[in-house]
């Protein structure tokens, strides 16, 4: 029998994307509740009758939907802010450290990543692990995001054709929502200094680490980064490393590369003899970055194939 999937959000941009991934598939059998979305009965009922819930909402109205489902049997994917630093959800980044893809798979309650983490956690959580970069020590990542990532209201405001700027800095006051969740699970002890961007295209996303390796402990060549991230993702279908050779060989990146996939390619920018290096990490805000990564979740927690649906 199908496992019967609600997404609640279902006409949102993140909603929508898994939707599409999901629609498909004859092992699952999706609940939708059209022009009822926003009713509260119907969408309790759905929250408690369905095998798997994905929360694609706003952070307070996936706190009450949470807070609606009565069900002990329902697994709950939150797709928000609201839980990704709750000790009592399981973050939804099966590649992030060995044992965490069994932990989802085993989880009622999982948080689906941000997409500006899920590029910085897959950068810099390997070499806080292996030592390279102290715990304590300040880390910097700036990024670019498509206009999706800030939902149907931002994407209302770049389509309007009423003068969007190509380009826009944000997160000024150094409190953007995603710093705690950057910091948590990356293992670092000082609060992540964040500097993202949003441009002027619709989807995809270059999320970036500089880091002067003459200044860390061990004073690490571009190799050593390098080396320490190929064996973190060594076994990651998912999430690849460009070979150094490749990386040389490019004189720009461009974030919508890997749009409409799941997958996130990381890249070490920098001369092998050199004192500094880029850490760049590639992906779709709305495929790994969110819609990809929740459907990846779902599949690990019904125990299918994690990459079903997925490209
Ligand atoms: N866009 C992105 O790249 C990413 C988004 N996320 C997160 O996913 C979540 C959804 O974001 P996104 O899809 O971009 O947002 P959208 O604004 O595109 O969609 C939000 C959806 O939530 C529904 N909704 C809003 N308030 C309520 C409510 N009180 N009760 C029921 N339904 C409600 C809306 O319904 P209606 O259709 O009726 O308006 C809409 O379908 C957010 O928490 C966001 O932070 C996470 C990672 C990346
Ligand atoms: C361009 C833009 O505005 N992006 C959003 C983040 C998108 C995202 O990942 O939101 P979650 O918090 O749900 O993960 C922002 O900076 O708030």
């Amino acid at each position: 029998m199908p496992h019967s999937i609600f997404i609640d959000g279902e006409a949102g941009t993140t909603g929508l994307e898994i939707r599409e991934r999901l629609e498909r598939r004859s092992d699952l059998e999706l609940i939708l509740l059209g022009d009822r979305r926003r009713d509260v009965e119907a969408r309790r009922e759905a929250l408690n009758s369905a095998d798997a819930v994905v929360l694609c909402l706003p952070d307070d109205a996936a706190r009450e939907a949470v807070a609606m489902i009565d069900s002990p049997a329902v697994r709950v994917i939150d797709a928000s802010t609201a839980f990704r630093v709750d000790p009592a959800w399981t973050y939804g980044f099966p590649e992030m450290a060995p044992g965490q893809r069994e932990r989802i798979a085993t989880a009622t309650r999982v948080s689906n990543p941000g997409c500006y983490p899920t590029g910085f956690i897959g950068l810099v959580r390997p070499l806080v692990s292996a030592g390279i970069i102290p715990a304590g020590w300040p880390v910097t990542v700036d990024a670019v995001s498509g206009y999706s990532g800030g939902g149907k209201t931002m994407i209302a405001e770049f389509e309007s054709g009423e003068g969007a700027p190509p380009y826009r800095a944000y997160g000024l006051s150094l409190k953007h929502k995603h710093v705690p969740e950057m910091t948590r699970h990356t293992g670092l002890e000082r609060p992540v200094l964040f500097a993202p961007a949003v441009g002027a295209y619709r989807q995809g996303m270059l999320v970036e680490v500089p880091l002067h390796l003459a200044a860390l402990p061990a004073s690490p060549s571009v190799e050593v980064v390098h080396g320490a991230l190929v064996e973190a993702y060594a076994d990651a279908r998912f999430v690849e490393v460009a070979a150094l050779e490749e990386t040389e060989a490019m004189s720009g990146i461009d974030p919508e590369g890997l749009n409409s996939t799941n997958r996130m390619r990381l890249h070490v920018f920098g001369d092998r003899d050199g004192e500094q290096a880029r850490l760049v990490a590639l992906l779709d805000n709305l495929g790994k970055g969110a819609s990809g990564a929740a459907v990846q979740n779902l599949n690990l927690m019904l125990g299918l194939d994690e990459g079903a649906g997925l490209a």
